[in-house]
């Protein structure tokens, strides 16, 4: 029986987000095939990390030119193709950082550079000015809130004034732009927007900017604060993938942030709803809980049989990196990353890891409770058991074993887990692979 009692929370504050904006699926009027539950990811989407960008504006400490260039490197160096390397008309460090790619070859060829701007005149020149002289591709991204609540009270403008400022920025980027710029806009808030408002000005933009396969635009919708469950957020993402004008000439892209802690989620089912580029942060830094993480994205595909196109086989050396630029750190069961991560304390889960390795050949990985085997991402298997008094006789054998080859016969396997057991309990606390040891030669009085 539930016997639950209604909390003293204020819950009757808030609305659900069908109460503020029409979600697609209702306004349509009839029934639409919803197909993302039944597709599969079978490819990655093109990622594009925004570290440098949305990333470094949640910082409290912004990276210093040192930093954007290492974890620049880092992306570039582990397989991202496209990368928001800044907002150019923000400050002197992210402009300076533009002309430095610039005037560089820090930039290989088959990379592209993306610079953020909002729709107003003087930081669009800037923004334009930044990327002067790059060879390469670069798309120049103008953003917009676009949702009720920041068009009344940020922006202060009507819809038809909102949609006018946007076509004065788009049009001003049109007019600057060299032959290597492609488009990108991103109602801000997306998922807060009215459909019919952004299909208005998807229309518009596509074809002022001349959408088309060859030189596509890119309209990213971003989940800019997290308000729904992600299937919500999939059905305003596939009612985008089927109703878009010009859709050959658009590249959909989408932007969760992870307030609910749904933002790998919203990602994931935005994929199968049709998006085909995800803009996220290498570990999900970024405003409040922080940006999608692209690393686990991508990891997550890996663990599917999926390439994600992204090396990630080293990825100590990248937390590394991200830890140092954003000068976080990574939390210890962060997926993937996490000091933790491939590390069971508790006697059943040893017990299984201990026969799932004893089994394991070249074929497919199959060890209970590791979802991936350590050593794609360059970890080792000494963590993987560790022993407290959540520990069994299976953990210990095996510490005991893969450390020291010392192997306990199977009787006294149990026998010397009870010696254990009382040691762990007595200390309340973590007993390291020595002092396994000592305890065993204690008990025993040798060393096997
Ligand atoms: C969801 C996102 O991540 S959006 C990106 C957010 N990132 C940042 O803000 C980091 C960099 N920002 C900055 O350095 C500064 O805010 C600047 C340079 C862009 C602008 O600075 P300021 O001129 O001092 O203005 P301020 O920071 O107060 O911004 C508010 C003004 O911008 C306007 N504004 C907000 N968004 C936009 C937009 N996308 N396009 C045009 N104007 C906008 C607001 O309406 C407000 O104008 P008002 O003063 O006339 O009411
Ligand atoms: C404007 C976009 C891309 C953004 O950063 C957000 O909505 O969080």
């Amino acid at each position: 029986m539930n016997r639950q009692q209604p909390s003293p929370m204020p819950s009757h504050r808030y609305r659900d987000v069908f109460a503020k904006v029409p979600v697609p699926r209702p306004i349509q009027g009839a029934p639409v095939a919803r197909t993302w539950p039944d597709n599969r990811i079978t490819t990655a989407p093109l990622w594009v990390p925004v570290d440098l960008r949305d990333g470094n504006q949640a910082l409290a400490d912004p990276m210093d030119p040192e930093r954007k260039r290492k974890f620049f490197e880092l992306m570039v160096a582990i397989g991202y193709k496209e990368i928001e390397v800044g907002y150019p008309s923000a400050s002197t460090t992210d402009f300076d950082f533009v002309r430095l790619l610039a005037g560089s070859d820090l930039v290989p060829p088959d990379v592209t550079i993306v610079v953020f701007t909002p729709a107003r005149k003087d930081l669009i020149e800037r923004t334009v000015e930044s990327v002067a002289g790059i060879r390469g591709d670069v798309v120049i991204h103008m953003y917009t809130a676009t949702a009720p609540v920041w068009r009344d009270v940020v922006l202060r403008r009507t819809r038809d004034e909102l949609a006018a400022m946007i076509y004065a920025g788009s049009e001003h980027i049109q007019r600057l732009a060299g032959d290597n710029v492609r488009f990108q806009f991103s109602p801000e808030v997306y998922n807060l927007t009215e459909p019919d408002f952004i299909l208005e000005l998807a229309d518009h933009l596509t074809k002022q900017w001349d959408a088309t396969a060859e030189r596509p635009v890119i309209l990213n919708l971003p989940a800019t604060v997290e308000v729904a469950t992600p299937n919500v957020y999939a059905d305003q993402i596939e009612y985008m993938h089927q109703n878009l004008p010009r859709r050959d000439g658009v590249i959909l892209s989408v932007h969760p942030h992870n307030d609910r802690g749904t933002g790998v989620a919203c990602a994931e089912l935005a994929v199968l709803a049709g998006a085909q580029r995800v803009e996220g942060c290498v570990f999900g830094n970024g405003e409040r809980t922080g940006n999608v993480d692209i690393a686990t994205l991508a990891l997550n595909l890996h663990a599917q049989g999926v390439d994600p196109m992204i090396d990630f086989s080293d990825i100590d050396r990248i937390k590394d990196v991200v830890e140092y630029c954003t000068r976080m750190p990574i939390h210890p069961r962060h997926p993937y990353v996490g000091e933790l991560v491939y590390t069971a304390f508790s006697g059943t889960h040893q017990d299984a890891i201990r026969k799932g390795f004893a089994v394991q050949g070249p074929g497919f990985w199959e060890v209970p409770y590791l979802p991936i085997d350590p050593a794609d991402v360059g970890r080792g298997y000494e963590a993987v058991v560790r022993v407290n008094s959540q520990s069994g006789k299976g953990g210990i054998a095996h510490v005991l074993e893969s450390v020291y080859g010392v192997r306990l016969p199977a009787e006294q396997e149990a026998v010397f887990a009870r010696h254990v057991q009382e040691y762990t309990d007595r200390t309340g606390r973590e007993a390291s692979a020595a002092e396994l040891k000592a305890l065993y030669e204690e008990v025993y009085g040798c060393s096997n």
